[in-house]
């Protein structure tokens, strides 16, 4: 443990909450546990941290987790706290009020939280923390905390501090730190300032769940919203009435149970969960919890609904999902209601879905797929859920009911809007690639009832050759011309951590093609996605693959799917030959020809201030013989430079944007000095091979592109 064993919990749960749908409200319920440990330990030095370590960090367990259990994000702190726990009691607290470590968190805390939303960070900082105290954080306005008036506290395990808490009733935190002088010498940016750092304050409630007449316990006592490292839990415990029942959340196991005092060994058995509550003062228990978390609050309607809005936890995700599945008898499936626990408290839920700390579809950006299938986007809109509320009468589109929603958020995220609107004039040359891909993709959209049976456009276009020829320029052409919704995908948008994701990403990339078609899935650098299958690569890879060709042209096909395929890239010789027979239209797409080459040059160089004449781009285009169209670009680059490199350094700051002399010739001359062409005669070759040995195109000749003029 590092000299302040806060400071690397706190790191440890910072680690262990990254998944976590809402870390800001984590990052701030830590920030909490710090400030709680600073404070305590500069007022008070000889104040136990031991007991502020367990109620806070037991809240925050409440806060990680989630009331199913699955995503026990913070098991393995909670289990390496308990273990502390004997030796905490020795813990000094490195960290002071106005020590640059507790800024530098706080800083933390404002700057994760900031970067989370365009209009400032809105973090919800529980009830009891406030940063007003900490210097110049003291700008944020509708950041206020009192301390309330404080009563005797007790320690969790049962002694009475020797003297209260000497506290003015509505003093703040950090009375005595100077804040101009502070935030000078501090090595924290004085202009760090909380201004963006919107906090709103939900109503945290910690709940201590006496049982109520009813018999069921009740959901939120709400215990004064003043900051003290106890009123959560021993003035709780104070103020329960004898013979009342105090209910504890029992921890799943895999976090380990939270022993109460600590002279109770490790086998003991977990404390059943409901126990009769002595209160002569001396509160025997631990800190007390509520159900579900502590941010979790009942509406009037019953539902539960997050103090954190856009936040929802993996049960409550899973009572959406079996409401869709099984209908409303789907609420009771998978409640993991205390009260109806069995024996041992804690009742795990019958068909909970498991999964692996994975997010629920916490944003509500998720669009069903039904609705994209509507025509007027008015229509969209109007039924797009509203805030994390899926509509309960949604039925998901038959051919993707067995997707994950999740996946179906990611594929959706690669569709690539239609971009810069690039036309077919701004591709210089590639006629007969041109061409066939007007026939093959814009044609079939205009006139779908043209071109049908035999006429219909192939499921698979190849375009390949040699690198800066553009081939993704022309992806990008279709994007914006074709009309149809264009899916930009590449290796790493299918390709996942988790074993068997990738081949379900592929599934669900056709599944949304096929409700959103007619669809262009447009691939670069295809090979690295379908690259000749072997005995020696890795398994995730090629099952990848085989579910590839399978969606491509497999049993599950529809001939009638208006799904194109366009595979990009500059290995056509590295692709399986199963796929090479799935991309019917193999183009090559050759360096630029003399023609293309020279409307390369006028097609850069007409934003250009230039004095070139139609014979010196005559000459120039001769002269750039085996160039790319990557390599006139970036030929035109140099040359541009020409002027500026003619002028004085110290005209540089002065001169007019004006007064630089036009491009000329003669830059051209010593550009080509420095640019070469990036395509070998050998690499042609083997373009050229490939070309005449598989491609669709006419057989192109070594050095010559386009044989149609
Ligand atoms: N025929 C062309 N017409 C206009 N510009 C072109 C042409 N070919 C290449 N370019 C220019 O070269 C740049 C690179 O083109 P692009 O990215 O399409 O190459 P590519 O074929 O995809 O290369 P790679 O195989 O390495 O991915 C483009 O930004 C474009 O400005
Ligand atoms: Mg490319």
């Amino acid at each position: 443990m590092s000299e302040d064993p806060y400071l690397e919990l706190s790191s440890r749960l910072k680690f262990e909450t990254k998944s976590h749908p809402a870390p800001q409200a984590l990052n701030a319920r830590r920030a909490n546990i710090l400030l709680a440990h600073a404070y305590l330990g500069s007022r008070n030095p000889d104040w136990l941290a031991s007991d502020v370590l367990e109620t806070k960090l037991f809240e925050y367990a409440n806060l990680v987790d989630d009331r199913s259990g699955i995503n026990n994000f913070a098991a393995s702190t909670l289990e390496l706290t308990s273990k502390l726990r004997k030796d905490c009691k020795s813990w000094k607290c490195s960290l002071s009020l106005d020590g640059p470590n507790l800024k530098k968190l706080l800083g933390t805390v404002e700057g994760e939280c900031s970067n989370t939303s365009e209009n400032g960070c809105t973090a919800y900082l529980p009830d009891d923390v406030s940063l007003k105290e900490f210097g110049d954080f003291s700008s944020t306005e509708n950041c206020t905390a009192h301390v309330p008036e404080h009563q005797n506290s007790i320690r969790s395990n049962g002694t009475t501090p020797s003297e209260p808490f000497q506290q003015p009733s509505n003093m703040l935190i950090r009375p005595h730190l100077p804040s101009s002088s502070a935030s000078k010498d501090q090595n924290v940016t004085s202009d760090h300032k909380m201004s963006n750092f919107k906090v709103k304050r939900p109503a945290l409630s910690h709940t201590l769940s006496n049982e109520s007449e009813s018999g069921n316990p009740s959901r939120s006592d709400h215990l004064g919203n003043g900051w003290n490292p106890y009123n959560s839990s021993v003035e709780a415990i104070n103020n329960a009435t004898v013979g009342s029942s105090v209910y504890f959340r029992k921890v799943p196991k895999r976090a380990k149970k939270w022993r109460q005092n600590d002279d109770e060994d490790e086998s003991a058995e977990d404390p059943p969960p409901k126990i009769s509550l002595v209160t002569n003062g001396s509160s025997k228990f631990g800190p007390t919890t509520n159900f579900g978390g502590a941010n979790d609050t009942r509406s009037e309607d019953g539902r539960e609904s997050s103090a954190y809005p856009g936040f929802r936890t993996a049960y409550q995700q899973l009572k959406i999902d079996n409401r869709k599945k099984f209908g409303n008898s789907g609420d009771s499936i998978g409640r993991g209601h205390m009260s109806e626990g069995g024996s041992n408290g804690y009742h795990p839920a019958k068909f909970i879905k498991k999964t692996l700390g994975g997010k629920g579809v916490v944003n509500s950006r998720f669009v069903s797929p039904l609705l994209s299938n509507s025509t007027n986007n008015d229509e969209k809109n109007a039924r797009k859920p509203s805030g994390p509320e899926l509509q309960e009468d949604e039925e998901v589109d038959e051919r993707l009911k067995n997707i994950e929603p999740r996946m179906i958020e990611l594929i959706k995220n690669e569709i690539m809007d239609c971009g810069s609107r690039i036309t077919w004039d701004d591709i210089a040359g590639l006629h007969f690639a041109k061409t066939t891909i007007q026939e093959i993709v814009v044609w079939p959209m205009l006139r779908p009832d043209i071109f049908t049976g035999l006429r219909r456009p192939p499921k698979g276009i190849l375009l390949f050759g040699p690198p800066g020829t553009g081939k993704t320029l022309i992806g990008k052409c279709i994007a914006s011309q074709s009309g149809s919704t264009f899916f930009s995908i590449s290796a790493s948008s299918l390709t996942s951590k988790w074993i068997g994701e990738g081949e379900k990403m592929v599934r669900a990339l056709f599944a949304v093609a096929r409700v959103e078609q007619p669809a262009v899935v447009f691939i670069d650098e295809i090979d690295s996605l379908l690259s000749q299958r072997s005995e020696t690569e890795h398994e995730s890879s090629r099952r990848i693959k085989t579910e590839f060709l399978v969606q491509l042209d497999g049993a599950g096909t529809d001939e009638e799917d208006r799904i194109l395929v366009i595979g990009a890239t500059n290995r056509p010789q590295e692709l399986d030959e199963a796929a090479r027979r799935r991309l019917v239209k193999r183009l090559y797409i050759p360096l630029p020809d003399l023609e293309a080459r020279k409307e390369l040059i006028c097609q850069l160089m007409k934003c250009e201030r230039n004095e070139l004449t139609p014979q010196e781009i005559e000459d120039l285009g001769h002269s750039t013989d085996g160039f790319s169209g990557a390599d006139m670009k970036h030929l035109c680059q140099e040359a541009c430079l020409g002027p500026i490199r003619s002028l004085a350094p110290s005209m540089i700051s002065s001169i007019a944007a004006n007064q630089v002399r036009p491009v000329s010739m003669a830059d051209f001359t010593s550009a080509l000095k420095r640019v070469h062409p990036s395509v070998g005669p050998e690499d042609l070759h083997q373009y050229v091979n490939w070309n005449n040995t598989y491609g669709s195109g006419s057989k192109a000749f070594r050095f010559m592109g386009d044989l149609r003029k």
